[in-house]
């Protein structure tokens, strides 16, 4: 029997994304089960019994939790086609450096723009911008993260790109103007089915994002 690939997640999040970007890359066939994070699940909980969040990625009976340990996961049950994270031990451990960067300060930052009010809310958007101007340092002429291929920092960085339009809103800038190469890099990631077919609508996320602002199910 053909093996049993199910992914647990929730359509606005940017770690869920992750996983369906790299799943795409790899050409491999899932089923996707959208949870209830306010409800959650007996599944989501067995499955997830430390965090009880999504994504987790069921291989076979068996949960791997944590989107960037799925991605990694996922690169070396699927080595054959489409190779996310570099050969090279060094080159690997800066591609999850910056992996780690993206989660620690884009991520988490996004959040904390997306939750803040008033003043908190211009110093939230200032912190943002520095740490994407970090990123452009980062991409610089480079087609990918990976350089010439598409690879996990890629992977890591994207879904946020779904979240631009709510973002520029609540921290009143433009990631264009500030980040023009980010921008470019956005456009060439958008091309890739991988891409295209796994992030949701910007203007679905946006009217999901400012109606549900407090949505106990992004937090
Ligand atoms: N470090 C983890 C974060 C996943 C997460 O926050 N998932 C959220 C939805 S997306 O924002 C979640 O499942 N929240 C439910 C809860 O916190 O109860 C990862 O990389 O997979």
């Amino acid at each position: 029997a053909s093996e049993e690939i199910v992914l647990l997640d929730v359509w606005a999040s940017p770690y869920a994304m992750r996983v369906r970007v790299a799943l795409v890359e790899k050409g491999v066939k899932y089923v996707c089960q959208p949870q209830n994070l306010v409800d959650k699940s007996s599944l989501l909980l067995e499955m997830n019994p430390i965090h009880k969040k999504v994504p987790v990625l069921i291989h076979n009976g068996k949960p791997i939790c944590e989107s960037l340990v799925i991605v990694e996961y996922i690169d070396e049950v699927w080595p054959e086609s489409s190779p996310l994270l570099p050969i090279d031990p060094y080159q690997r451990s800066q591609a999850r450096f910056w992996g780690d960067f993206i989660d620690k300060k884009i991520f988490v930052g996004a959040k904390e723009l997306r939750m803040a009010e008033g003043q908190e809310k211009e110093n939230k958007a200032k912190d943002f911008l520095e740490n994407l101007k970090i990123l452009e340092g980062v991409i610089g002429n480079e087609k990918f993260f990976g350089g010439d291929t598409f690879g996990y920092v890629d992977v890591a960085l994207v879904p946020i790109t779904s979240w631009y339009d709510v973002l520029e809103t609540c921290g009143n800038f433009s990631i264009e103007v500030n980040c023009p190469k980010i921008m470019a890099w956005t456009r060439r990631c958008k091309e890739r089915h991988s891409v295209s077919s796994s992030l949701p609508d910007p203007n679905k996320v946006y009217s999901f994002a400012l109606e549900t602002k407090k949505a106990i199910g992004l937090k």
